[in-house]
C-alpha cells in the first residue's frame, strides 16, 4: 500500500471526490431565454485539486491586443482541446457526469476544458460572453468548477440591467445554458479586498469558446 493511499484511508479530504448531481442543482431562471444551474460544493476535497492544478497544469501568460494596444491577459490560462489528456483523472469524473445530467437537455456532450488561474485579486475576466464560436447563435451551455479561494462571478443582461452575483470556490459547480452566452455577459471583477488564488474549469461543447 502506497503513502499516499493510506493517507486517503486516514483522511477522505486528501482525495477530490464529486457528489451527485440529480436532485442537487437548483437552477435559476434569468429571463431572454438564459438560465443558470448551482451546485455548491460539487466536488469535495477540492484544495487538493487547487494543489495540483496549481503545479501540474502548464500554465500560460497570455498577450492579447486591445485596440491600438497589446496588454497582458489578467489571468493565467491553459486551454485543453477534446482529445487532450485533462490533467486530473476527477475532471475526466466531473466531465463524464455532466454529460449523463445535461447530455439529453444538451444534446451533445461537452468536449472541451479551459482553465482560468485567478492568481489574486488583481486577476479577472472582463464582461463577455462565450462568443467566439456557436455561443453567438445557438443556445449551449458552459458547465464551470471553481477550486480555491471564492470569487464573485457577476451576470448581466446584455444591454443593460441589474447584475446578479454568485460567489464561486471550494468545488462549486455553475452552469450556464440556454441563451446566456449571447443575451447576458459575464465576469470576474478585480478585488482590492485580500483574495487567496481561484481556479476555474470551463467544460464547453465543440465549437463553443
Ligand atoms: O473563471 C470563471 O469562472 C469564468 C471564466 C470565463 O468566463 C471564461 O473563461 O470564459
Ligand atoms: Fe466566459
Amino acid at each position: 500500500m502506497t503513502a499516499a493511499f493510506q493517507a486517503s484511508l486516514l483522511d477522505p479530504d486528501e482525495e477530490s471526490r464529486l457528489g451527485p448531481l440529480g436532485g442537487t442543482v437548483r437552477r435559476t431562471h434569468l429571463g431572454r431565454g438564459a438560465w443558470i444551474d448551482l451546485r455548491p460544493g460539487w466536488l469535495t476535497g477540492a484544495d487538493i485539486l487547487f494543489e495540483r492544478l496549481a503545479e501540474t497544469v502548464p500554465w500560460r501568460a497570455e498577450r492579447r491586443r486591445m485596440y491600438d494596444r497589446v496588454v497582458d491577459v489578467p489571468r493565467l490560462l491553459k486551454f485543453y482541446d477534446e482529445g487532450e489528456t485533462l490533467p486530473d483523472p476527477v475532471l475526466d469524473d466531473a466531465r463524464r457526469a455532466l454529460d449523463t445530467h445535461y447530455g439529453q437537455e444538451l444534446g451533445e456532450p461537452f468536449r472541451t476544458a479551459g482553465l482560468c488561474f485567478y492568481r489574486d485579486g488583481r486577476d479577472s475576466v472582463a464582461w463577455h460572453g462565450d462568443t467566439i464560436g456557436r455561443g453567438s447563435a445557438e443556445d449551449t451551455m458552459v458547465a464551470i468548477i471553481s477550486v480555491g479561494s471564492p470569487r464573485p462571478l457577476l451576470l448581466r443582461p446584455r444591454g443593460g440591467g441589474p447584475s446578479i452575483r454568485r460567489d464561486l470556490g471550494h468545488g462549486d459547480l455553475i452552469v450556464m445554458g440556454g441563451s446566456c452566452q449571447r443575451t447576458w455577459e459575464h465576469a470576474v471583477p478585480k478585488t482590492t479586498r485580500p483574495s487567496g488564488p481561484r481556479i476555474s474549469i470551463q467544460f464547453r461543447p465543440r465549437g463553443v469558446r
